[in-house]
């Protein structure tokens, strides 16, 4: 009878719909038959407590708190060594880290994580959100760092506005304005070879932080001035997203001293999160303001900022989410652009089958992009998702199981963190077609049949209830700035090969000296 039960479950699961999942959870209980045959938890390969490790395990920003560079370099090496499902145990202080190198089992672990999916996340930030500032953030204190009926609560207040397409839609012209400046100063920026500057990748986090501010303040915060002084409200900004950005590495990196006393880089990061806030409550309450002159208001014609302040009295929501926005949507979406700029200046022939792609869509340049355009643009999609294949920008998305489970026929308990690497799965044989190429055209409908793709092999902003918030702004932006730019220019890298590093993202490490060669109209 058992094995009969498994092999339905197995079934159950291998079909990819969720009526199949659901109906095969209404059938029978696969759980705890298997749970009760399952091999023990301590039979789970994996190399026995490692030293080096002690300490340096956390990071991963949204992820969680592993030490990427460890993590991304170990990930594959114990894949190769251990096979699809390793354990590693004896980290101080912190549960287990179970990797799992199996895209149906991964697919099994996201689809029963019920209403209130658990990422484990960044412990500067809870500290700041549930201890330091404890009174601001109260109960519902946003998504990142949140957990259980809280982090649900917040979510469904501020998820609709966010994901809907049509209020996404409303800023393709907005975000095309920022995109033309940011083109504009590339210009400027250019020496008399027509290469970018060396930190060419500070300034795409200028566009990027510029575009979040008009999406979730609801202003142009100027960071793209070419002449801004040191005391400027963008500068400061700019000054304020850069060292947090750098030091979060820092501070959960090394020995958490933090946790205990304020250490010099601890207090400097509670007040660049200050300043943050203070960003945020300001252009906020302006934008609330703003909304109460308006004299008839049709929910369609406001803006997400106004959407949210609409149906909630309170404008903390608003103050938290646009804080939660920026802090997770600076430098993930830069240093994916950085990546997606230099795959395409360094693939001279897919970039002109982008460009000849563009030029159909948009034969005047000058005429402005709407959702029309932007849906026609396959190839260019394309591109981008099999650059988050090959190199994912976020190496891995986690879980920490709620229940016990049976993963690849092992009874996993419930605290365990469940790592999923997408930078190894989205290249597995098993799972991709000839995984070692780059084949854009395997992520387009017309030409899909032609290979084999595992939905849950390559998952860029992770999947379920959880999922990426702010992905569909994301990919817009990344969307608007390829179609600008590589219809009007010809992007070259001339310089040695880069190699990609896990810092706090994965993307090129050193110097992006893009040539940019104007195209004729
Ligand atoms: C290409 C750029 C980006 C990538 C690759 C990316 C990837 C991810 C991933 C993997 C997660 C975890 C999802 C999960 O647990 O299933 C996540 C969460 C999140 N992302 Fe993104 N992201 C990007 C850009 C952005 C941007 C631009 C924003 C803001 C506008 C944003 C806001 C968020 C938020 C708020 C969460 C937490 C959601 C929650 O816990 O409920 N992301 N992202």
């Amino acid at each position: 009878m058992s094995n009969k039960i498994a092999r339905l479950s197995h079934i159950a699961i291998r079909h990819r719909s969720q009526t199949a999942l659901t109906s095969h959870h209404a059938i029978i209980n696969p759980q705890t038959e298997n749970l009760e045959t399952a091999k023990p938890y301590s039979e789970i390969p994996g190399p026995k407590p490692i030293p080096i490790l002690g300490n340096t395990w956390r990071l991963l920003p949204i992820v969680g708190q592993y030490d990427v560079s460890d993590v991304a370099k170990l990930s594959s090496l114990f894949y190769k060594e251990y096979g699809k499902i390793v354990k590693l145990s004896g980290l101080v202080g912190r549960p287990d880290l179970l990797f799992i190198y199996d895209a149906d089992e991964i697919e099994k672990i996201y689809r029963r994580e019920g209403p209130t999916p658990f990422r484990p996340s960044m412990p500067c930030l809870v500290k700041y959100k549930s201890d330091i500032r404890k009174n601001f953030f109260g109960e519902l204190a946003g998504v990142v760092g949140v957990h259980g009926e809280p982090w649900r609560e917040f979510r469904t207040k501020v998820q609709k506005p966010i994901l809907q397409l049509r209020t996404v839609k409303k800023y393709i012209e907005p975000i095309e304005v920022v995109t033309k400046d940011f083109i504009q100063r590339m210009l400027e920026m250019k020496d008399e070879n027509n290469e970018m500057p060396g930190d060419f990748d500070n300034e795409i986090h200028k566009w990027s932080l510029e575009c979040i501010g008009r999406v979730s303040l609801d202003v142009r915060l100027g960071c793209l001035d070419p002449n801004l002084s040191p005391d400027s409200e963008p500068q400061k900004i700019i000054d304020a997203a850069k060292y947090a950005l750098r030091n979060i590495a820092i501070l959960e990196l090394r020995f958490p001293f933090w946790r205990y006393f304020p250490t010099p880089i601890w207090t400097r990061y509670v007040k660049n999160m200050d300043y943050f806030i203070e960003i945020c409550m300001k252009h906020i309450d302006a934008a609330m303001e703003r909304l109460k002159t308006k004299t008839v208001i049709d929910e369609k014609e406001l803006s997400l900022v106004e959407r949210i302040l609409a149906n909630e009295p309170d404008p903390k929501t608003a103050y938290i989410l646009a804080l939660d926005l920026i802090l997770v949507g600076i430098d993930t979406i830069s240093m994916a652009v950085c990546s997606i700029l230099y795959q395409l200046a360094t693939r001279p022939e897919q970039q002109e089958k982008l460009y000849q792609e563009l030029k159909k869509i948009i034969p005047d340049p000058n005429v402005a992009l709407d959702a029309q355009k932007l849906d026609q643009m396959v190839f260019l999609k394309a591109f981008i998702k099999e650059v988050f294949r090959v190199y994912s920008t976020v190496i891995g998305n986690g879980r920490t199981l709620q229940e016990d489970m049976v993963l690849l026929g092992y009874r996993v308990p419930k605290g365990v963190q469940v790592v999923f690497p997408t930078l190894v799965t989205g290249s597995m044989e098993e799972y991709v077609s000839e995984p070692d190429k780059f084949i854009p055209e395997r992520w387009m409908k017309s030409e899909s049949e032609k290979y084999n793709l595992h939905s849950f092999a390559s998952l860029p902003y992770g999947y379920g209830a959880r999922m990426c918030l702010g992905r569909r702004f994301a990919d817009l932006e990344m969307q608007v700035l390829l179609a600008k730019l590589i219809r009007s220019y010809k992007l070259e890298y001339h310089h040695r090969p880069l190699e990609y590093k896990v810092t706090f993202m994965y993307a090129p490490d050193g110097d992006l000296r893009f040539k940019m060669v104007k195209r004729d109209e």
